[in-house]
């Protein structure tokens, strides 16, 4: 006769492959909810910016805009490369431009501007599914890192209560610090690995963007997990996903 609650106390919940000893964590839309804040604070300016050099009959900066040529990308490397999908060239201008200057920097300060209001007004949330795993992944004995591209990662990390799982964070300014290439380079993940003393074929990666599923497997990452919220899955899997899920808890899978 079937016991459930003995089969239930022996059940054993198996967190990730046998092989994988850390995991890699990109944060906006991963862990917390702000993607969707980022997405909205770049349609704000770009639009802006192309109304105002085009006139009314602009063409609006797009979701799949976004996904193929900003998500996951540092904030730099994002207006660049949308603005050269619309054949528009800006000077570089540098890091401290007033977020007025019609530079590369300048749209990318007046981005942040915009995002850090809308954050405020919004506040900041974790994915309940996401603390789950972060508590199975921490009870399993596993390393836990943030990589983002985000300059606000330790900020956004903090307001979502999300500090306390972190053993190593790769954020936007310890990219731009140590000289990295953003994602989709493998660079910020494999600094992630580094720090939490694992090889990249013991770590898993966990990304929204196709730049950072590219970058896990332009990485040789033993686990690639995509994290599909706005039906993007194929594409995913196409960019370097062993796995694609809608929510993190989908991977805790009871192992008898
Ligand atoms: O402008 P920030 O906060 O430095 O963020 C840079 C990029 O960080 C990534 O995490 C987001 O996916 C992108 O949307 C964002 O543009």
């Amino acid at each position: 006769m079937d016991r459930p609650e003995l089969s239930r106390a022996t059940q054993q919940i198996r967190v990730a492959p046998e092989r994988i000893t850390a995991c890699l964590f990109d944060l906006d839309g991963v862990l917390t909810s702000t993607a969707a804040q980022h997405m909205a604070a770049w349609k704000q300016t770009f639009d802006a910016f192309l109304r105002e050099r085009e006139g009314e009959h602009f063409s609006p900066f797009t979701e799949r805009d976004y996904l193929e040529h900003v998500d996951g990308r540092p904030r730099a490397d994002g207006v660049r490369q949308f603005l050269a999908s619309r054949g528009i060239s800006l000077p570089e201008g540098s890091r401290d431009d007033p977020p007025a200057s019609d530079t590369i920097h300048g749209l990318g300060n007046r981005k942040n501007e915009t995002l850090q209001e809308i954050i405020r007004q919004r506040g900041v949330t974790p994915y309940p599914g996401s603390v789950r795993y972060l508590e199975a992944v921490r009870g399993a004995g596993l390393a836990i890192g943030v990589v983002t591209s985000s300059e606000n990662g330790a900020s956004v990390l903090e307001a979502a209560g999300l500090s306390r799982f972190v053993q190593a964070r790769i954020d936007g300014l310890v990219i731009t610090e140590q000289k990295l290439r953003g994602k989709p380079a493998p660079d910020a993940f494999l600094a992630g690995a580094r720090a939490l003393r694992v090889a990249p074929a013991e770590a898993a990666v966990f990304e929204d963007a196709l730049a950072g599923v590219q970058a896990g497997r332009a990485g040789g990452f033993g686990w690639v997990v995509g994290v599909d919220r706005t039906h993007h899955a194929d594409e995913l899997r196409a960019h370097g996903a062993d796995v694609v899920v809608s929510d993190l808890a989908d991977l805790l899978v009871a192992d008898r």
